[in-house]
């Protein structure tokens, strides 16, 4: 069983927590927001162009927060997982290893799994990164986050995650999930980023998508049945943690692993 007080009392008595960056975000600007990713519409067009420095600022200001990280995972999973779900308890056990490995954990900085790795870390005496993301229904940094990020745009948090971590631990989560693990799944496949490992945690949950991914997608060449062996499925968070660290060995002895 997890700690949930403890932690929460030493998280926050400690103040540990450093936010850097965030916009409240009135009303309008939300729904400006929104416009960003609709069609051209004569009113707002103009406003486009000033957005893209909004959009710069997000970047300069995630690069510079966090470009002191040392090595990192990131974990993801649902926003719903409730405590007492075995998926909760899988990712306080990821944080807590990766804490003990001296590696920090990067979440979404949301509630349920995210929430849990970030309880681990943080337990474990470890750097626990929250990115979070101004939602219409605003759930803020969980309370085991001790640096924490605050973004608008979801394109803009997505390249942190990739650019800081050494690797991904997924475990079963919905939509956001599902987006963050194919986006990095994407950049291997076509190289965008290199030895970057990929675990899935949950062989029950994830079975039904990798069967599918084998025997519709590759059977009918969307992807090449290699395309298969960038990610490894386990029900084993220590066996996740290790082939992440153990990637992450290999690679920092290779020359270069450039992902800006
Ligand atoms: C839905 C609820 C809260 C949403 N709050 C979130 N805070 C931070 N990050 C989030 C949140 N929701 C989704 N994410 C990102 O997507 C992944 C989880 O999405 P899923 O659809 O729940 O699988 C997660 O890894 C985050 O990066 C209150 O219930």
């Amino acid at each position: 069983m997890v700690h949930k007080r403890k932690s929460e009392e030493s998280a926050r008595a400690g103040g540990r927590r450093h936010v850097e960056a965030s916009w409240p975000g009135k009303k309008s600007e939300e729904q400006l927001d929104r416009y960003l990713l609709e069609s051209p519409q004569p009113d707002v067009t103009h406003t486009d162009v000033w957005r893209v420095l909004r959009i710069q600022s997000e970047f300069v200001s995630g690069f510079g927060t966090l470009s002191s990280t040392g090595p990192a995972v990131a974990v993801f999973g649902s926003a719903r997982t409730d405590p007492d779900s075995p998926y909760y308890k899988q990712a306080y056990r990821v944080g807590e290893l990766l804490a003990k490995a001296g590696v920090t954990t990067i979440t979404g900085g949301g509630p349920g799994t995210m929430e849990a790795a970030n309880m681990g870390s943080a337990d474990a005496e470890g750097i626990s990164i929250g990115l979070g993301i101004e939602l219409p229904f605003e759930t803020g940094l969980n309370a085991w986050v001790n640096k924490g990020i605050n973004f608008r745009y979801f394109f803009v948090r997505k390249t942190m995650f990739v650019k800081y971590s050494q690797g991904f631990i997924v475990l079963p989560g919905g939509f956001g999930t599902l987006d963050e693990l194919f986006e990095a799944l994407t950049l291997v496949q076509t190289q965008k980023i290199t030895s970057f490992p990929i675990v899935l945690l949950g062989t029950e949950y994830w079975g039904g998508l990798v069967q599918w991914l084998k025997d519709t997608v590759a059977r009918e060449r969307c992807i090449s049945e290699t395309d298969l062996d960038l990610f490894t499925v386990t029900d084993d968070p220590d066996e996740a943690v290790q082939i992440v660290l153990n990637a992450g060995r290999a690679a920092s002895r290779r020359p270069s692993m450039d992902r800006s």
